[in-house]
């Protein structure tokens, strides 16, 4: 069985290479060709699976993409060809609901926001969605999601919540101190998400609300959020994701409180759990059973070591989580990376479009290593309470008193 893989699949090769005759090709090289005579493909999100790539495809049978979102693969098109596809669903899910909760630190370091009493409206509660509020849930921020889809799909089970969250509709979103998006890009169809946060929605936004945009950047009309920004008292707004990615436009850095380069899911557990996830459908289809699993591939941490200014409180306090937590990630190092990459491209203007996307490229594929709660031992102070431990177990740590 020929298998094709994407060399920025991490692992690819020593993952699959037992399962099939594998081979790799460099990211942006795939034309057609290259795919005659392959059985199986596998890459990420930057290459676009269109009729066109698929012209050559005589014995393709199955497409997977190591990435959560599947908005670059033409669905439709592989249904009518009778080739299967999938994706990682879930596989970078913590890593975007961390840097989300790292907004929230700086928020409210930055008296922005004060977060044991705000309310964060999650829009789309899927495996980020829940991973967000399972992360809300334990510091006890209180949430509300706002899912039709998964409303419905509930409701037709009898239920009205889920994960003991209840659904909202968006015009009580609208009202939240945060709203965090993470919506699949969708255009058509019942619920699409193209530009649902529309010119309305955001010019409704207050000056004490902070929107975080880490699903994909059409989500938002770009236009309309780039004169809302420019207008008076703006909302505080943090973008991962843009319109037109790479290609993006960055006269939106100026108004946006914090900007990165479309690497809310790139931790390492997120990456490499992708490519776990499309080796064991790889296997599926080759009728293998799978023998390598993720710890296979994941470097130990050094453990973090906590002194807590108030280990006895029955809750932890909100400095001590932000000590704490951005040992593991902090989002304003990787704003700062941004902004010094975008100020050496020398211009913004539309001339230099190649350059902005080659800046945007280069930055996410140079991405720094990133690693989730998960990897980390967190040496707690001996008198620590039942209910900060579990509140760091909860947050992924492994947690010891020392
Ligand atoms: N920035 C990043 O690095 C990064 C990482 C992971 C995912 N993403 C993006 O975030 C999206 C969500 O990821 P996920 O893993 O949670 O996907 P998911 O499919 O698990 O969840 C998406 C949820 O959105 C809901 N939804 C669909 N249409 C909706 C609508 N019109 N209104 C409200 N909710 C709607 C779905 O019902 C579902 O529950 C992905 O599709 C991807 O585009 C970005
Ligand atoms: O959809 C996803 O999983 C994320 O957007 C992910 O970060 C995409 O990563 P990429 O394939 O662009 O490296």
């Amino acid at each position: 069985m020929k298998i094709l893989l994407e060399d920025t699949i991490p692992f690819g090769t020593d993952y699959l290479n037992s399962v099939g005759d594998v081979e790799t090709y460099a990211w942006q090289s795939l034309v057609p060709e290259m795919l005659r005579d392959v059985d199986i493909l596998a890459l990420r999100s930057t290459t676009k699976v269109t009729p066109d790539l698929l012209t050559s495809a005589n014995k393709l049978k199955f497409v997977t993409t190591a990435t959560a979102g599947t908005n670059h693969l033409d669905k439709a098109h592989l249904d009518s060809m009778g080739i299967a596809h999938s994706s990682a669903a879930g596989c970078n899910a913590v890593a975007v609901a961390e840097y989300v909760l790292s907004v929230l630190l700086h928020a409210q370091k930055a008296q922005k926001l004060d977060l044991y009493n705000a309310t964060v409206g999650i829009v789309g509660a899927g495996n980020v969605g829940t991973a967000l509020s399972k992360i809300l849930t334990a510091i006890g921020v209180k949430h509300c999601l706002y899912d039709p889809p998964l409303q419905q799909a509930l409701a037709n089970t009898g239920k009205t919540e889920h994960n003991g969250q209840s659904f909202v509709d968006l015009a009580q979103i609208a009202k939240c101190d945060v709203i965090s998006l993470h919506v699949p890009f969708i255009k058509g169809g019942e619920y699409p998400t193209y530009q649902m946060i529309d010119e309305a929605f955001l010019e409704g936004l207050m000056s004490n609300q902070l929107l975080i945009n880490a699903c994909r950047g059409e989500v938002i009309d770009e236009v309309a959020l780039l004169s809302v920004l420019q207008g008076e008292k703006p909302p505080t707004v943090v973008l991962d994701v843009f319109d037109n990615e790479p290609g993006i436009n960055t006269a939106l850095f100026d108004y946006v409180w914090f900007v990165t380069p479309h690497i809310a899911g790139h931790s390492v557990e997120g990456k490499v759990r992708g490519t776990q996830m499309v080796y064991e459908q790889i296997c599926d289809v080759v009728g293998t059973a799978p023998d390598k699993a993720l710890s296979d591939f994941l470097d130990k941490t050094n453990p973090i070591n906590a002194a807590l200014t108030s280990p006895e409180a029955s809750r932890l306090s909100v400095d001590d989580l932000i000590a704490v937590f951005h040992n593991v990630y902090d989002v304003a190092i990787d704003d700062e990376i941004t902004r010094k990459a975008f100020l050496s491209t020398s211009n913004r203007d539309v001339k230099q479009k190649t350059d902005i996307a080659n800046t945007f490229s280069v930055l996410r594929k140079q991405y720094r290593v990133r690693r989730e709660c998960s990897a980390y031992a967190l040496h707690l102070p001996k008198n620590t309470s039942k209910q900060i431990q579990n509140t760091f177990t909860k947050l992924g740590f492994h947690v010891s008193l020392v």
